[in-house]
């Protein structure tokens, strides 16, 4: 690849691509997970020295090719921006039977959060946080942050560490830090607005240092908050991510990264992200920032209060349309929990046969998702795993933890005949989610239901489109009857209050884009800097993943699945492992 515009390019790709590099001289300990091919030692490094390394004339531009030598450029020390960004999730098997010892399979959506990280001149000595989507906004002095309370020895923790628990001592010396932000603002916004902050300075103070360059943190998500999709893991995620690429203890994204290296960088970012949702949750599962740092699927299971929870990765888990409409109806996590609980309580045998049920819902899942068989192209595979999500959704609604908003959300879709919907997560308000049948009108819900979208007349009334839509012949007519009826669906739902999010199921974790370049939109010129002010401007979903370069399939009007995030990297272990197979 080329250069970009302040010829800094090729030397950030290098960094990317090695791990955290030691000066020969360096004599730290090797850490617990250094390998062969992870010679990482170097566990205190000097941010500020890392962040202006040069690159080794031995880095590789793209993983292929030598690069030419690059000189270090004393005079430019200053880093272009990158971007790093994480999906949120939603719980496709098992909620509620999950706090009863069952197991549940929670998955990645392509509605994600996206931190850009920019850099200022050392004259700053500042670092600020700019989270429009809670309008909150802070500025600190670099030199008057806790730094000697994080590097308190007994204290100091390192980038590999795993930290399991909030230190007391460090949250008492963040908390006047924290105390500074918006100090006028209403008690429950500035409940939010510290939680979030507390987020950030926990993971900043433990993972920069007082040379830390001066940096813009501005983040922007198209996950919408309280929902029950992991919208503070996500953030976690991003937090923790773009600290680890900067102070360079990641390695990667990059193609030929063994799978057993991705999940190294993964488990890295995944620890720190489970620290920042503990500030913003208190005791969080960790499902959440599980899914959101590895992407696909994942299986949980409780163990007990003293043994951590089982978390199998499912990386067979195929990338699904989904149908995201969500409510709008507030509710409260704890309120749900504590239903089933008394229902349990009241009718112990037949509580326990329908969590027993949903168990076996998970359970049915999850062994056709790793079955060596598996064919995710296959239709019956995806009828099995549309039935289990009609069946769930059965055995919730038994449970007391539906609402009328999510019938009439399921009662809406099920008559398009569009796919198989279930409430996710808590329930009570919230989401529900459908997995899209690859041919509604074929694939009926065989209900009886008569299907307005699939007559014949619409069907040959979406062959005769426009000239420029006829002209993408490469979407087929099924594909073409399907976005009519999702797009009469969004009307519907609109009408009454609801908001549809076409998203896909089990997709890409953690997310880096390095530097905040695009280069499709100008290429000649290097390609366009994503700015923070262009970021901040970008309006809505749609404005923040065009300016981000995701395109979706349907926006490029292609029958494929898979959006197109141009110059986005991931660590993906499936896919190498995938490709190992070959
Ligand atoms: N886009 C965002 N910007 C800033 N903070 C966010 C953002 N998204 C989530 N958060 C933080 O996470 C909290 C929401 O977490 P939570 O209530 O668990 O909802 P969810 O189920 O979406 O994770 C917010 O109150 C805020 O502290
Ligand atoms: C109902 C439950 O199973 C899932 C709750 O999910 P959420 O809060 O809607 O993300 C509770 C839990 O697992 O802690």
């Amino acid at each position: 690849m080329s250069s970009n515009a302040n010829g800094q390019q090729g030397l950030i790709k290098g960094i990317l691509k090695r791990p955290a590099s030691i000066s020969p001289s360096a004599s730290s300990p090797t850490h617990p997970d250094a390998s062969p091919s992870r010679p990482l030692q170097n566990l205190q490094l000097d941010t500020a020295d890392v962040m202006s390394a040069q690159l080794p004339s031995t880095a590789r531009s793209n993983g292929k090719s030598p690069a030419p030598p690059m000189l270090r450029k004393h005079s430019s020390p200053m880093m272009p921006p990158f971007m790093v960004s994480a999906p949120g999730k939603v719980i496709v098997y098992g909620e509620h039977a999950v706090v009863h010892g069952k197991p549940a399979i929670a998955a990645a959506i392509s509605l994600r959060s996206y931190l850009h990280v920019s850099f200022l001149s050392k004259s700053h000595r500042t670092v600020t946080m700019r989270f429009p989507d809670i309008e909150l906004e802070h500025t600190w002095e670099l030199d008057k942050l806790p730094w000697d309370a994080f590097a308190a020895p007994g204290k100091k923790k390192f980038y590999y560490d795993s930290v399991t628990s909030l230190d007391p001592d460090l949250q008492a010396a963040l908390e006047p830090s924290i105390q500074l932000v918006s100090p006028n603002a209403p008690e429950s916004i500035r409940k939010i607005h510290h939680s979030t902050a507390c987020c950030f300075l926990y993971l900043f103070c433990s993972l920069a240092s007082r040379k830390t360059p001066p940096c813009v943190y501005t983040l922007r998500s198209t996950i919408p908050l309280r929902a029950g999709l992991g919208s503070s893991a996500s953030i976690s995620v991003c937090i923790s991510a773009a600290l680890l690429l900067q102070i360079r203890a990641l390695s990667g994204p990059h193609q030929d990264q063994p799978p057993q290296e991705c999940e190294l960088q993964i488990e890295r970012i995944n620890r720190w992200a489970f620290v920042g949702e503990m500030c913003i949750h208190g005791n969080p599962s960790g499902i959440d920032n599980t899914v959101a740092a590895g992407g696909k699927a994942v299986l949980y299971q409780r163990q007990g209060p003293e043994k951590p929870p089982r978390i199998v990765p499912i990386h067979s888990f195929p990338e699904l349309p989904l149908l995201l409409v969500n409510t709008r109806q507030s509710r409260s996590t704890a309120v749900e929990v504590a239903k089933v609980a008394t229902l349990r309580e009241n009718h112990p045998a037949l509580t326990e046969n329908i969590l027993d049920s949903i168990g076996l819902v998970t359970e049915s899942a999850y062994k056709l998702l790793t079955s060596p068989d598996f064919d995710p192209s296959s239709l019956a595979a995806l009828k099995h795993l549309g039935d289990l999500v009609t069946i769930n959704h059965g055995l919730l609604v038994s449970l007391g933890v539906s609402h009328p908003k999510l019938e009439r959300i399921r009662e809406l879709i099920d008559h398009t005949g569009i796919g198989w919907t279930k409430l996710t997560g808590a329930g009570g308000g919230g989401c529900a989610i459908t997995i899209i049948k690859p041919r509604p009108t074929s694939a009926a819900n065989g209900n009886g239901v008569h299907h307005e979208h699939s007559s014949s007349s619409e069907a040959s009334d979406s062959d005769s489109d426009s000239p420029a839509t006829a002209a993408a012949s490469v979407i087929s007519s099924g594909t073409k009857l399907k976005h009519r009826i999702l797009d009469n669906l969004e009307v519907k739902l609109g009408n009454e209050g609801f908001d549809k999010f076409e998203t896909t199921l089990a997709g890409d974790g953690v997310g880096v884009l390095w530097p905040a370049v695009l280069h499709n939109v100008n290429e000649e010129e290097g390609g366009e800097e994503i700015d923070q002010e262009k970021f901040l401007r970008a309006e809505g979903t749609e404005g923040i993943e065009r300016l981000v370069g995701v395109a979706s399939a349907r926006a490029r009007k292609v029958d494929a699945l898979r959006d197109v995030r141009e110059g986005w990297k991931f660590w993906r272990p499936w896919e190498t492992e995938a490709d190992d197979e070959d």
